[in-house]
């Protein structure tokens, strides 16, 4: 998979795609990162990539140009196809679930604003989609890029291994995670249940599915309303439910 990334702060992206899962990622060649900067593509003597908004108020928006420019040489620097995302606080929310239609395009591009945004002829020309990772207002959509960035890197096949596997995160299967243990087996802040020591892997998997639904019934009902939960699932969070109100 490629992203490309256009930026006023290219040197940020790449350094944090070059880092962690992500970056084992691009050295194993299952994703590519590349970033270009608008600014290097700007023509005149002051390399301009922004102006004040028509109509007056405070705040600059991202021209046109050399944004169009910028995109034009990112889209013939491959033969794929670009989708091209925008990241702002105006877009749909990103959940797990467009992440993973995401990973498994071979090419898209993010777009990332600074200042008041970007200039809205150039955003209904040459968009896509427009994504939001909050319901808050990021001085530059770079933050926003590197969470898509490391979401759908993470999900390249080969890039996690066994050990990180993808299958359990949250929301995988709609649900927020259960919790997890490590050494020691006895501390001062308590000891591991005992379930997780008992080698019996079904009893193993019930226990974690129960935390699973528990979590999700406490912490995010949200999610829990969207699940079609079978037969063992309710027996579950029922039972979970009655020992959380002792
Ligand atoms: N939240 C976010 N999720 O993704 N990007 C987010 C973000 O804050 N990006 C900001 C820098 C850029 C921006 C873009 C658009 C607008 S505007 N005028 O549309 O309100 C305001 C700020």
């Amino acid at each position: 998979m490629r992203i490309d990334v256009v930026s006023l702060f290219p040197d940020f992206v790449r350094q944090c795609a070059a880092v962690g899962v992500v970056g084992r990622a691009q050295q194993r060649e299952l994703l590519q990162v590349e970033a270009w900067n608008p600014r290097d593509y700007a023509i005149d003597r002051h390399r301009s990539v922004d102006s004040s908004s028509y109509g007056g108020g405070p705040g600059m928006v991202m021209m046109i140009e050399p944004l169009r420019t910028t995109l034009a040489a990112m889209r013939a620097a491959a033969p794929e196809a670009v989708h091209l995302i925008y990241l702002s606080p105006q877009g749909t929310r990103l959940t797990q679930g467009r992440v993973e239609a995401l990973a498994k395009l071979p090419r898209i591009g993010l777009l990332c604003g600074r200042y008041e945004g970007v200039d809205e002829r150039l955003l209904a020309h040459e968009v896509d989609e427009e994504l939001s990772i909050g319901d808050y207002v990021l001085s530059g959509g770079e933050l926003a890029a590197a969470v898509i960035i490391d979401a759908v890197g993470r999900l390249q096949d080969g890039a996690l291994n066994d050990a990180q596997s993808a299958e359990q995160d949250s929301f995988s299967d709609g649900l927020l995670d259960c919790p997890h243990y490590g050494k020691p087996v006895h501390h001062a802040l308590g000891d591991v249940p005992e379930v997780l020591l008992s080698g019996d892997h079904a009893a193993i998997a019930r226990w974690r599915l129960k935390q699973s639904l528990g979590r999700t019934w406490l912490r995010r009902p949200d999610l829990l309303s969207q699940c079609w939960l079978d037969a063992e699932s309710r027996a579950l969070l029922e039972e979970f439910r009655r020992e959380h109100v002792r």
